[in-house]
């Protein structure tokens, strides 16, 4: 059974056709890159996916679950799919400590509070946060401490897919790598499908084993990352790769230096 699939589906925006007859799979326990310059659908079909965004037509199955906007479904599909958007600030409440954030995870997993704080603290741990993270307000923290208190909340809700838009933005050179390599090694010590959203091929090739390529609303190209990008088909692709020269001079794909398995987080 696939983690996602999406069969022809179609979104109009006025004018404007975000997702043109969008069908893909996507496959458990991988990770999957959503490649596409900016205006050609990904955040749209993230939305879609989520069930944030109705589609005009086609369907969407989450584990083999046709995709339902009743808001019991949208409360049951929280339990297996976790979104990490763009904009951390998004996910976080400005007006509560992050540690509230957190302790609505006991109430919707109905788990004892205390058994949501332990498995927490190992998250945090993992993460590389301080523990005291969770008494400080969403404006009190940087932009990559935000981006990692998403994650620590995603993962805290157990779930058994990470859709994650753009995971690196705003973050500094230096420490872009070193979230790549904790989600992929989340990804495999949790057994965790991860999808990745970008419009930067470098991020898709480094994390990702399969990856589409969207260009205004449709997928344009679709296979695994190495003979996608070393002998990609369609135009376009080789527009988005000549925009990257470091990625089409690099020679063989690059891969994120292997990272130790820190043993699993008790999810
Ligand atoms: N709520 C909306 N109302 C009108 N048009 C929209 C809306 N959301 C998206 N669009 C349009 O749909 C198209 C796809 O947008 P989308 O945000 O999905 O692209 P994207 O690939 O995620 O871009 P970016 O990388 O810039 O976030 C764009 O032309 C956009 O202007």
């Amino acid at each position: 059974m696939d983690a996602i699939s999406i069969n022809n589906a179609r979104l109009r925006f006025g004018e404007t056709a975000a997702l043109d007859g969008v069908s893909l799979s996507i496959p458990q326990n991988k990770c999957f890159g959503i490649v596409g310059e900016s205006g050609s659908g990904k955040t749209t079909l993230m939305r879609a996916i989520l069930g944030l965004q109705k589609l005009d037509q086609g369907d969407i199955r989450i584990l083999g679950n046709p995709l339902v906007h009743s808001r019991a479904a949208r409360k049951q599909r929280a339990n297996f799919i976790q979104p990490i958007f763009q904009d951390p600030a998004a996910s976080l409440s400005p007006r509560s400590r992050i540690r509230t954030l957190m302790n609505e995870v006991a109430t919707v997993l109905k788990e004892p509070l205390a058994t949501t704080d332990e498995r927490l603290r190992v998250i945090l741990n993992r993460l590389g946060l301080s523990q005291s993270v969770v008494d400080k307000y969403p404006h009190e923290i940087s932009g990559g401490q935000a981006r990692r208190v998403a994650i620590a909340r995603a993962l805290l809700m157990r779930p058994s897919i990470l859709v994650a838009d753009e995971p690196t933005a705003g973050l500094d050179v230096s420490v872009q790598g070193d979230l790549l390599n904790l989600l992929q090694d989340i990804r495999r010590s949790e057994k965790i499908t991860l999808v990745v959203i970008s419009h930067n091929l470098a991020i898709v090739r480094l994390i990702a084993e399969n990856a589409i390529v969207m260009r205004a609303g449709k997928v344009v190209e679709g296979g695994d990352v190495g003979s996608l990008f070393r002998s990609p088909r369609e135009a376009y692709t080789r527009e988005l790769l000549a925009a990257w020269p470091s990625i089409t001079q690099a020679g063989p794909p690059a891969r994120l230096v292997d990272v130790q398995d820190h043993g699993e987080l008790g999810l």
